[in-house]
């Protein structure tokens, strides 16, 4: 049967149902269940340690749950790692993750060749199938970002780049394949607050950007920015959920405020 949104009426866009996860003696995540709903922006909050991003490891088939099930739009799935463009998901790394030996418009370029059959690195090495693809490619990179604001960095190499416009490129990277769910872990760690602003305007957009419906999962130590972008919040701690909800209702959780805000009330 297909999981329904709050108001019963779309299947959710991933449900897990009692993930768990252990590393060794470790619980890393404990009978986990939660649902993103189609063009929901949803927080998985928690202290370090939490298991946010083992959870995000799960969602893209980086590790095997022992237990538990995964749904993408109703249907039980859990897609290899390369094979998650495919699926519409998308992630952005804690870390940047760049490649290093390729430019900003080459790193997005990557992003989407993963959408494709002919891969971007075989235009790397110069081989001549995927021309075509990867000109596309490299084309809707340019506009990314452009339309990011970093263009002028097109032809820079990871290292030369600025912090916060690799974290663009990073985002860019993910955004190019169009995906409908999109993972950022911490896009926020590292940035001032001139950047967090951009960066929350940009994840309110994510939603409706590009071909619409789009739903984001958001791992995030600023307790602000994730209050003031997401729909519903998750918080985990010591592997299990401990409270879900609105931002409203997380800020006033007293369970909340015991493990991840150390008694003090959210910004
Ligand atoms: N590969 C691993 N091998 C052993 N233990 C691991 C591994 N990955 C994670 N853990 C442990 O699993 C638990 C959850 O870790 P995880 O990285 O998911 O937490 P997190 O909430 O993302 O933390 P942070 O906010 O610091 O990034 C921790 O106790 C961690 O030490």
């Amino acid at each position: 049967m297909q999981s329904t949104d709050t108001r019963g009426e779309l299947p959710a866009r991933l449900e897990l149902t009692d993930i768990g996860v252990r590393f060794g003696g470790i619980v890393a995540l404990d009978d986990v269940s939660l649902r993103v709903p189609a063009g929901a922006v949803v927080g998985i909050m928690g202290p370090n340690g939490a298991g946010k991003t083992t959870l995000f490891n799960v969602v893209c088939g980086f590790l095997r749950p022992r237990t538990g099930t995964m749904t993408l739009d109703g249907t039980p799935r859990r897609p290899a790692p390369h094979r998650l463009v495919r699926h519409g998901v998308a992630r952005t790394l804690q870390g940047l993750g760049l490649f290093g030996g390729l430019t900003a418009l080459e790193n997005v370029a990557a992003g989407a060749a993963r959408s494709h059959r002919a891969p971007f690195v075989n235009g790397l090495l110069g081989l001549p199938y995927g021309t075509r693809t990867n000109r596309a490619a490299r084309t809707a990179a340019a506009a990314l970002l452009d339309e990011f604001g970093i263009g002028a960095y097109a032809g820079a190499l990871p290292p030369a780049l600025p912090y916060p416009v690799a974290k663009k490129v990073a985002l860019a990277r993910a955004l190019i394949s169009d995906p409908t769910l999109i993972l950022l872990d911490e896009p926020a760690g590292g940035l001032d607050s001139t950047d967090i602003e951009d960066l929350r305007t940009l994840i309110r957009q994510l939603p409706t950007r590009g071909s619409g419906s789009r739903s984001v999962m958001l791992v995030e130590h600023n307790v602000e920015l994730i209050m003031s972008v997401c729909d519903h919040i998750v918080v985990l701690d010591f592997g299990k959920v401990i409270a879900a909800g609105t931002p409203d209702e997380i800020r006033s959780d007293p369970l909340v405020a015991a493990a991840y805000l150390g008694g003090q009330e959210a910004a």
